[in-house]
């Protein structure tokens, strides 16, 4: 899975993401080792030509990312937070960094081969989250830190957010060992948050130029009721 990724440069990424835009919404599905792609709807079994065609890609698809899905994740990334602050939460080479050390707590959203939505997580081991959870990935912990859940512009307000989160969350339940789940985000977005189940911890020790966010905790573990009703 990882041979190709030693030849994945942020520089090269970049090329092509500023020659190429397209590229990026056109990228093929492929399965993850961790996450088993599982569908929303199957796609639709009439025999015109332009409906086959349509049997090459999944309708929706949740899976882990890799690597290779860096480039469409930058972009709705850069989109999402740099026109608006100025700071984005990961760099291109951090999502490199990110899905090539624990890709497994990442989920992506894909929609006929195109990412509509993310998440990217990694290991943490204390508390609080501190500055050095933003480029930090502590393997084999009970906590996953969740840098960033993103909407494709197109796509927000429609409720695939919240449906991205909740699908996460069920995710990360499923693997032995994991606790909790911390964020920071800003204010507004708190009540997105507690929507979804989480609670404020107060304000974070993480500050990204000017802005100050609240950090906020889920807690994974204590449903055993819920795995042994799930598909754990
Ligand atoms: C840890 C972090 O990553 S924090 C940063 C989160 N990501 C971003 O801010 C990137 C840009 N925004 C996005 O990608 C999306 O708007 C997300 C991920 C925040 C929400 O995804 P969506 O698919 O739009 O959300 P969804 O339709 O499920 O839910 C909508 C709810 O989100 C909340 N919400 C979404 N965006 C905003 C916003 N800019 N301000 C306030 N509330 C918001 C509202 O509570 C809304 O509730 P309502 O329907 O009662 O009005």
């Amino acid at each position: 899975m990882f041979e190709q990724t030693e030849s994945l440069t942020a520089e090269a990424l970049m090329e092509n993401l500023e020659e190429n835009e397209c590229m990026i919404m056109s990228q093929q599905v492929s399965s993850s080792p961790f996450l088993k792609a599982f569908y929303l709807k199957m796609p639709l079994s009439v025999s015109s030509p332009l409906r086959q065609r349509r049997h090459t890609l999944p309708a929706s698809e949740f899976r882990n990312l890799t690597p290779q899905d860096a480039i469409s994740v930058f972009e709705i990334e850069r989109e999402a937070f740099i026109s608006v602050s100025g700071e984005c939460p990961l760099t291109l080479d951090e999502v490199l960094n990110f899905l090539g050390q624990c890709p497994e707590l990442s989920m992506g959203w894909f929609e006929e081969g195109q990412l509509v939505g993310f998440i990217i997580g990694s290991g943490w081991d204390k508390e609080k989250l501190a500055q050095e959870a933003l480029t930090r990935h502590v393997p084999n912990t009970s906590t996953v830190h969740i840098h960033v859940l993103s909407v494709h512009r197109h796509c927000r307000q429609q409720g695939k957010g919240s449906i991205l989160l909740w699908r996460y969350l069920q995710y990360l339940r499923c693997i032995p060992g994991l606790r909790r789940t911390l964020l920071v985000c800003e204010k507004f977005l708190m009540p997105f948050y507690e929507k979804a189940g989480f609670k404020e911890k107060g304000p974070s020790a993480i500050t990204v130029g000017a802005l100050r966010f609240r950090e906020m905790e889920y807690t994974l573990a204590g449903l055993a009721y819920a795995r042994r009703k799930s598909n754990c």
